[in-house]
């Protein structure tokens, strides 16, 4: 080993990871090679902009190509196979080379981390490749050593970093590395059972450039070696002599796939490209293509991804929609293009009219990219909806993978909410598996029914159980079940779907038995509420008090059949959950009061009648009175303020009781 020259060890996830690689029975191992261009291209890209934007860089940015050189070991028995991919671009320091190539890097995160521990068996790698994508290592598939050499662009010194991917790699300084990177691959003999094909022979490689890397803007040239006619002094050629030429051949067409017309695209090629820009390994659920004209123009080539990523609720989540300017790559992640709540889409957008020199800072305040970014939004969201009424499956998927994110938009993004609740579906009572959509449920509504009724909850089996859905439920009144904690969000205010509002269940009054009576029965009904009134006022108003610090006040309910009592908010007070969710975010809020309501029919509830009349100072009534709003609270999966309180009334109560 040389001066400088270090043998050091992999991380305990890295080495995990490799392991997996080496032993990989991945049925694709052809993707090493995209990861490899792929990476080679972004490099390029990388240069390309910072040659621009620096304009002391000392680089030659005049041929920026992509070169792969095969070596099939035709030398001897022992010369090894070898695939070389090497570009001219970015390249890497000698630190980065530790931090980006030694490390697990991004792919380092807790998901990753706890699937490989569970990852025993082999077979579960396929998946777990399949999920993660792992860009670099995914050479050790095809390889039996990897050597990357790289010398940083204005860097004096290179690089060269050595693994067989076991415990341990090496890196050293070298000298002579030319500008960007080379990644030599000691090729596995070639096993086509195992999925492993010849990376050395030259059309296995065109091929493959072909089929995953086409549209990589920078050509990727290969040495091609052809038989030909030799050929006289006048160029015609010479009957019987052929010669041995090697010529470079460039193996892609380059062409920009956004600026093609879709029906000249095939799948194949979008689904590569998605792969390319997104670095993720599953399929495109959906491409969305869009041509602007007129005052702003641009291209946006834009992929609903299959599968969602693990970080998609992450804070530093990267790679979403890529900026190009003209062709020209400008950045990564380009968060101005497209709203938080489609943070999953993917893909490129290339605008006609900005500056190459263009910065994040500057595009915040672009009006022009502000018209873009709502463009997109709109035709991301109009697919969508095609998608929901053309093919309920692929909507199925995309709802179960990104429904979450979508719904942060009812609140973040107020003038497309109309959209964004046509596109959602819900958990509901139709149905203990399927979610419906508000136009389904619009269509199912009971004759009469005004309102659209929604429990929200911390989950289906909590809220199934709420007592405020016993009068809905046998009055055969559907309602939404809502258990993501954005859902306590974009309730928390007024909210209208085709002219028709939304209703708490579990907030203002009810009154279902209303809904399709007639005048007379109304006015009965109404009767016979004054008479309970009466009968009750005096429990009522004593059990507002007695139970003054929880409770707003008592009051009758027409929500319930089976239980005694619930408590409802009034109709735009916090519900629990929300004063829960501000409180975990830090806020101070005061405590919300509710209501008491009760079941003027449960044998609890005339009992505590009968007893408040006939022993009106009994001090035990005011225990009752605390057990019966303790377990409501429980009812609705509420937490008791004093539960060691609550627990000993109870076991008072029981002990008395046997
Ligand atoms: N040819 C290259 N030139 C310059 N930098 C490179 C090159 N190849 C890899 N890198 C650096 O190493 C990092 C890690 O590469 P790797 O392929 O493992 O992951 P990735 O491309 O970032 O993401 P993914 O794991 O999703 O593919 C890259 O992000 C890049 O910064």
């Amino acid at each position: 080993m040389n001066a400088g020259a270090e043998e050091r060890e992999f991380q305990a996830e890295t080495r995990q990871l490799l392991d997996l690689m080496v032993h990989s029975v991945y049925s694709n191992k052809d993707s090493f090679l995209r990861e490899l261009v792929s990476n080679a291209s972004d490099a390029l890209d990388k240069l390309r902009l910072e040659a621009y934007r620096d304009k002391d860089l000392s680089v030659d940015t005049g041929d920026l190509h992509i070169e792969i050189d095969i070596s099939d070991g035709a030398g001897g028995d022992d010369a090894t196979r070898t695939l070389t991919v090497r570009d001219n671009g970015i390249g890497m320091s000698r630190d980065e080379v530790v931090d980006l190539i030694g490390t697990l890097a991004k792919s380092g995160t807790a998901e990753l981390r706890r699937k490989l521990a569970d990852a025993k068996d082999a077979a579960s790698s396929d998946d777990l490749i399949g999920q993660f994508g792992i860009g670099f290592y995914s050479t050790f598939m095809v390889a039996d050593k990897v050597t990357l050499v790289t010398r940083k662009a204005g860097g004096a010194t290179g690089t060269r970093w050595e693994s067989a991917g076991e415990g341990s790699y090496t890196i050293e300084t070298v000298d002579d590395a030319p500008q960007g990177s080379s990644v030599i691959l000691d090729l596995k003999p070639a096993d086509t059972e195992d999925h492993l094909h010849d990376y050395a022979s030259e059309s296995t490689i065109r091929q493959l450039i072909k089929k995953y890397s086409d549209f990589i803007s920078w050509p990727i040239r290969m040495q091609i070696e052809r038989t030909k006619p030799v050929e006289d002094a006048d160029g015609e050629p010479v009957e019987g002599q052929t010669e041995t030429v090697i010529e470079t051949e460039t193996l892609n067409s380059g062409k920009a796939l956004w600026a093609r017309p879709r029906d000249e695209v095939s799948e194949e090629e979008y689904r590569e490209f998605y792969r390319h820009v997104s670095h993720a390994w599953d399929d495109p659920l959906e491409v969305i293509t869009l041509t602007a004209e007129g005052s702003f123009e641009f291209q946006a080539l834009l992929f609903i991804p299959s599968q969602a990523p693990y970080d998609l609720f992450m804070r530093d989540r990267a790679h979403g929609v890529q900026l190009y300017v003209k062709r020209v790559f400008i950045m990564d992640d380009c968060d101005d293009l497209m709203p938080e709540y489609l943070r999953f889409v993917k893909g490129v957008v290339d605008a006609a009219d900005l500056s190459l020199n263009v910065s994040r800072e500057i595009l915040q305040q672009d009006r022009q990219i502000r018209a873009i970014r709502r463009r997109l939004t709109k035709k991301v969201l109009s697919t969508i909806k095609e998608l929901r009424g053309q093919d309920p499956e692929k909507y199925r998927t995309f709802w179960t993978q990104f429904g979450r994110a979508v719904k942060e938009g009812l609140v973040a993004d107020p003038d497309n909410r109309e959209t964004l609740l046509s596109i959602s579906s819900f958990d509901s009572t139709h149905s203990a598996d399927e979610t419906t959509t508000l136009e389904d449920y619009i269509a199912r509504m009971k004759v009469g029914q005004e309102t659209i009724y929604y429990l929200t909850g911390e989950s289906r089996a909590q809220v199934e159980h709420s007592p405020h859905l016993e009068a809905f439920r046998a009055k055969g009144y559907e309602v939404l079940l809502l258990t993501d904690p954005v859902d306590e969000m974009w309730t928390g205010g007024p909210v209208e779907f085709e002219g028709k509002t939304f209703q708490s269940i579990a907030k203002g009054e009810v009154d279902l038995d209303d809904a399709d009576k007639s005048e007379d029965e109304k006015k009965a009904a109404e009767t016979e509420r004054e008479a309970r009134g009466k009968e009750y006022a005096d429990l009522l108003e004593w059990l507002g008090g007695a139970l003054g610090d929880s409770v707003k006040e008592a009051r009758l309910s027409s929500r319930l059949t089976e239980s005694p009592a619930c408590i409802v908010g009034d109709t735009f007070s916090f519900s629990p959950q929300l004063e829960k969710l501000y409180r975990a975010s830090g806020q101070e809020l005061p405590p919300t009061k509710r209501i008491l309501e009760l079941n003027p029919d449960h044998p609890l509830v005339t009992g505590l009648r009968d007893a408040h009349r006939d022993r009106p100072d009994d001090a035990s009534l005011t225990e009752a009175a605390e057990l019966l709003y303790g377990t409501a609270l429980l009812a609705e999966g509420g937490e008791l303020a004093d539960p060691a309180h609550f627990a000993k009334l109870l076991t008072d109560r029981l002990t008395r009781s046997l």
